[in-house]
């Protein structure tokens, strides 16, 4: 199909090859991963920490105590950094504003018809903006992944292009869910796509319905945003999330970014993880006793 996006996937050089993507990752994982186990690393990957609670059982109530725990941990562990922002559904974008007492931690809301994508553009669009109007920072939404697959990538590009416009200024991070998408030549396409529609940061996975983060897709990625700024001069971001559960696999993935992207992305400006169980994992190593803050 000729279109402007199929052209513009077509000239990357971001490798599509399954097994060369399996060897590099398994390389620079058993050359580079052993070095990275260490307190200072683990305090910065809290750092880039969306916490997140995405539960049908989630209320204004839960939300609320959810975020009081945020404004605690910085009376209680001052000498951490705080996680990055707090993930939950966009209608609790108003809660988690209100009740947030904290600087630096930032308001993300997944929208756009999270996790699947499969609503009408004007819902998505809706949907962004009133979180946006709510307190979000941050706005997370999913390609529509039948369009994807189906080769409609200017409709890919289109809705992402409305959401991105209805962020205003709002950071727009765009899920592949690449569990779903398998191979990485629709990993490479989509991350391509997504960049190109204006994301701020691509991230793996919804948490949901497929198998969550991998290395192997997180590389792909993290090979596409290298391209990516070399050819535009713009850093795109890298979100891993669903699964990522403990310290081992948190500084498995932040190896990966270091190794392809390096430091310069290694902040949560353009690092994040989204977890709703790393961070009493990442607290326990760093403290060095068991903890459940969370
Ligand atoms: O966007 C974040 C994910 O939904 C978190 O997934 P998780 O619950 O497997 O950590």
């Amino acid at each position: 199909m000729a279109d402007k996006y199929h052209d513009t996937v077509a000239a990357s050089a971001v490798t599509t090859d399954d097994s060369q993507v399996a060897e590099a990752v398994a390389k620079i994982i058993a050359e580079h991963k052993a070095e990275n186990m260490t307190p200072e690393v683990m305090r910065m990957l809290f750092g880039c920490i969306d916490l997140t609670t995405l539960k049908a059982t989630d209320s204004q109530q839960s939300v609320a105590a959810f975020t009081e725990r945020v404004n605690d941990f910085e009376n209680e562990h001052g000498d951490l950094p705080n996680v990055a922002a707090i993930c939950v559904y966009p209608n609790f974008a108003q809660v988690v504003r209100t009740v947030l007492e904290v600087s630096g931690v930032n308001v993300a809301c997944v929208a756009g018809g999270f996790p699947s994508s499969q609503t009408f553009p004007e819902v998505k669009v809706a949907e962004t903006a009133l979180a946006v109007e709510g307190g979000a920072d941050e706005i997370d939404v999913v390609i529509n992944l039948g369009d994807f697959l189906d080769g409609d990538w200017e409709q890919v590009a289109d809705d992402l292009d409305e959401i991105k416009h209805s962020c205003r200024e709002r950071s727009l991070k765009v899920i592949l869910e690449t569990g779903a998408l398998k191979t990485a030549r629709n990993i490479r396409d989509a991350s391509v796509i997504a960049m190109y529609s204006g994301a701020d940061f691509i991230k793996t996975s919804t948490g949901k319905e497929y198998p969550g983060a991998s290395l192997e897709a997180a590389y792909v990625m993290a090979l596409a945003i290298k391209e990516y700024a070399e050819k535009t001069g713009r850093m795109v971001g890298l979100k891993v999330a669903g699964g990522v559960t403990t310290a081992d696999e948190a500084v498995a993935y932040y190896t990966i970014v270091k190794e392809v992207l390096g430091e310069k992305w290694l902040s949560s400006e353009y690092f994040r993880i989204g977890a709703s169980r790393l961070a009493n994992n990442l607290l326990t190593e760093i403290l060095g006793t068991e903890t459940k803050f969370f």
